[in-house]
């Protein structure tokens, strides 16, 4: 339940960051008491759609806003955030050795977990491009072109000793 209540940047129980940043300690736990059912009956609707950068983006601004949140959420906080949270993703590496593809020997809490952490990087990126001003699929999608100029599909088959990477 706790983890379910985690989807989509709804840290909201029990919402251990109130602590480090708002004295509406008592008054977020109702928020959250009350508005919980409304964010798992969402994540249910929303876990077959396609969901867009903008619908996450416009998700996390209102997360911050509802919390009076926003004067934290500055360009330099966002990236220390986002710097912390890729150092817990990279901790559930660590120690492992090398991984196989599809993690097949993982438990399944430890698949939950990385899903968590990836997301918590993927939201805080989201959000430091929007507090930017940068449009993020627009500038990947330029980027992924620019990369496949830079980067020209071969023209023959090539065996793996003679690709780029
Ligand atoms: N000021 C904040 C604090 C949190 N979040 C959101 C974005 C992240 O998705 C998530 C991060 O929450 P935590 O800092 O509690 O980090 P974890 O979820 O990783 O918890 P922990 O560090 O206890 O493992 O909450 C946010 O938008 N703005």
């Amino acid at each position: 339940m706790l983890s379910l209540i985690h989807f989509y940047g709804y840290n909201i129980l029990p919402f251990p960051n109130v602590n480090k940043f708002s004295p509406l300690k008592s008054k977020t736990r109702a928020f959250a008491n009350n508005k919980s059912h409304i964010y798992l009956a969402k994540m249910e609707q929303e876990r077959s759609m396609d969901i867009s950068l903008k619908d996450l983006s416009k998700q996390l601004e209102d997360f911050a806003k509802v919390r009076n949140w926003e004067k934290y959420h500055s360009p330099r906080n966002l990236l220390l955030a986002m710097v912390g949270e890729v150092g817990e993703l990279s901790e559930i590496f660590q120690w492992r050795g090398e991984v196989d593809k599809g993690l097949p020997n993982w438990e399944e809490s430890d698949k939950e977990h990385l899903g968590e952490e990836l997301s918590d990087v993927l939201l805080y990126l989201i959000r430091l491009a929007d507090i930017c001003g940068i449009d993020l699929a627009h500038a990947a999608t330029k980027k992924i072109l620019k990369n496949s100029i830079k980067y020209p599909e071969p023209k023959v088959f090539l065996r793996d000793e003679d690709s780029y990477n």
